[in-house]
């Protein structure tokens, strides 16, 4: 399980805890490590600007089957604070609820909000080992998140602000670092000489699910695409680490951010796309216009497929898909390069679909997908696959991202500089939609979305 467990005393204060971030993920994520490592000390305090009565059975629903002296004590001893944060004198009161110790007040807000809290938490005394944790997306545009994080940097030291990106807690993607950097065969494979381009795709088949006040602002550009498909795409094409602790791997990630964007001119290589009614597994969706909350003048991206480039010796070039979309029938999740194809042609050697490194992102399955020739005749089309068996992982993602928190260790999770380029690749696509440069196609609930790889 690598690092040792952190056991100082930890008191976890969410802000914005009555939304379903919490009770969904963070709280079973919590759940799941408590449970695993009974030794942890941890009380939690839920907070918000309304009242919640039932807070102790929302955390005890949310522990689900966890179980164990550790998840007791915190089920024992958490409570909930009703303030509104943004208040200095409110946020005061909150943070005297801490017990002694490490104090992580963990931001499941809206970005405006956000900036407000850290305003406020500059006017009050604070805790001695604060520690914040700040949700995506930081800021809805490059300079707010610029912003966030100046504001943020004045209060603690850089190294004691966790910015969280839970594909970071994603088995499949821990285990792509290891794939790369635990053995010699991947790494030096990867590299524009070898690889003619990579796609890294999510489609859900999740639809709007209730989340229209969020998600009717926000669209899948800045949902998935500024967040988790650039970090995914970071930790696939970073630089070698010659560590994974001490805030190394963020900082890869950031070189990488650095030197990308999108391939121009945007509307060759772009698309976005918004769902209509279909069904998915049985299930009816209604139009995404339809779908409660939502203001149809928003003109908002259920699915977007965003094409960029990193501009670096290793990966000048190399185009790089990102794909994600909602209400998709048979999603494909998965990490794809694709690598050039052989000299002699497809024509005289092996077959057209070339050789293929795949990891599934739901599955965490890595399989290299090679033209073999054959059977008995070089110019034949057989294929080998080469494919891992998957463990079931200990961590969901989000168990991952609140261990890493209780441990205080930064090591995947997102840098400053990072959280701002995010913002800077994705505007010219962001731009594009709101301008109408880019239409946005329908696709039916349940079909592939509007184009298919
Ligand atoms: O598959 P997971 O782990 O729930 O992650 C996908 C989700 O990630 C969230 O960050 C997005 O806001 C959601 O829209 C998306 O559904």
């Amino acid at each position: 399980m690598g690092a040792m467990t952190d056991t100082t005393p930890t008191t976890l204060i969410v802000l914005g805890a009555s939304g379903d971030l919490t009770s969904r993920l963070l709280l079973p994520g919590l759940g799941e490590v408590l449970a695993l490592q009974p030794e942890r000390q941890v009380r939690v305090i839920g907070s918000a600007r309304t009242d919640k009565q039932d807070w102790r059975d929302t955390v005890a629903q949310a522990f689900g089957d966890s179980a164990g002296p550790a998840v007791e004590r915190t089920l024992e001893t958490t409570e909930w604070v009703t303030a509104d944060a943004s208040s200095p004198q409110e946020l005061a009161q909150l943070l005297e609820h801490a017990d002694d110790g490490r104090v992580v007040l963990y931001f499941a807000l809206a970005p405006a909000v956000t900036g407000k809290v850290l305003d406020a938490l500059s006017e009050i005394e604070l805790p001695q080992d604060l520690w914040l944790a700040l949700e995506k997306p930081i800021g809805t545009d490059e300079d707010s998140a610029r912003e966030l994080n100046r504001l943020a940097d004045r209060l603690v030291p850089a190294d004691r602000i966790l910015r969280i990106d839970h594909f970071l807690g994603e088995p499949a993607v821990l285990d792509l670092v290891g794939l790369r950097f635990a053995n010699r065969i991947i790494e030096p494979l990867l590299h524009r000489d070898l690889v003619e381009s990579i796609s890294i795709t999510f489609d859900e088949t999740l639809g709007l699910e209730g989340r229209a006040g969020f998600y009717d602002a926000t669209g899948a550009i800045r949902d998935m695409h500024q967040s988790h498909l650039l970090q995914v795409m970071g930790v696939l094409m970073m630089d070698p680490p010659s560590s994974i602790a001490d805030g190394e791997i963020p900082e890869l990630i950031s070189q990488v951010l650095a030197r990308t964007s999108v391939i121009g001119p945007i509307e060759q290589n772009m698309a976005a796309g918004r769902y209509t009614a279909g069904s998915i597994d049985g299930r009816e969706l209604p139009s995404y216009v339809d779908e409660e909350g939502v203001d149809p003048a928003n003109g908002t991206e259920t699915w977007a497929r965003l094409t960029v480039e990193v501009d670096s010796w290793r990966w000048q070039g190399v185009p790089v898909h990102l794909r994600s979309g909602k209400a998709i029938g048979s999603p494909h999740q998965e990490v794809l390069v694709r690598f050039r194809p052989v000299p002699a042609g497809a024509q005289e050697f092996g077959d057209p679909a070339g050789d293929i490194l795949r990891v599934d992102l739901a599955t965490g399955e890595i399989s290299l997908e090679l033209s073999a020739g054959g059977p008995f005749d070089p110019r034949g089309t057989s294929r080998v696959t080469l494919s891992s068996a998957t463990p079931e992982s200990p961590f969901s993602a989000y168990g991952s991202v609140v261990r890493r928190m209780l441990d205080a260790d930064r090591s995947f999770s997102v840098s400053a500089e990072a959280s701002q380029h995010c913002w800077r690749i994705v505007q010219p696509a962001i731009d594009a939609v709101a301008d109408g440069l880019v239409p946005v196609q329908d696709y039916q609930a349940g079909s592939e979305g509007p184009e298919t790889i």
